[in-house]
């Protein structure tokens, strides 16, 4: 089963939320994972259950960071505030840099989450990428 991972900030709550709500019947066999606050919101909208983790402040974006790492997430939807400050941003930056790495489908707005949505490439088993770091080992 896939796993997505969801994160919005505060002022981006509410368009996850309507999102999810207008994708709800694809979200019914998928395992959701979210920052605690998200999570709680999500799992009120969808009447699922979603995995918790602490809020992002207190290290919510790290754990799902470390779940990435993992490779315990097929997707990260992460609706991020391009227009308010974050005291937690270097989490925030580390996360959207460890999809980046592991190579996992990530979606800063609702235009790019809903082109993974509609791809036919969700339905398969998409291969994540192992990150190849022999090109940084080899300047040490
Ligand atoms: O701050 C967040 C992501 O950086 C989101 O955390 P909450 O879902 O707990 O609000």
């Amino acid at each position: 089963m896939k796993t997505i991972a969801l994160v919005a900030h505060d002022g981006k709550k509410a368009e996850l939320l309507e999102w999810v709500k207008v994708h709800a019947a694809f979200f019914q066999d998928k395992e959701l994972v979210a920052t605690g606050t998200t999570g709680r919101l999500l799992g009120e909208v969808l009447q699922k259950p979603v995995k918790c983790l602490a809020s992002g402040p207190l290290g919510g974006d790290q754990q799902i960071g470390a779940l990435i790492a993992e490779q315990q997430i097929d997707w990260l939807v992460f609706f991020w505030d391009p227009l308010s400050s974050q005291p937690h941003d270097p989490d925030v930056k580390a996360l959207i840099r460890l999809a980046v790495v592991w190579n996992i489908p990530v979606a800063c707005n609702k235009a790019t989450a809903d082109f993974i949505v509609h791809s036919t490439l969700v339905a398969q088993d998409y291969q994540r990428t192992v990150p190849d770091f022999s090109a940084h080992n080899n300047r040490l």
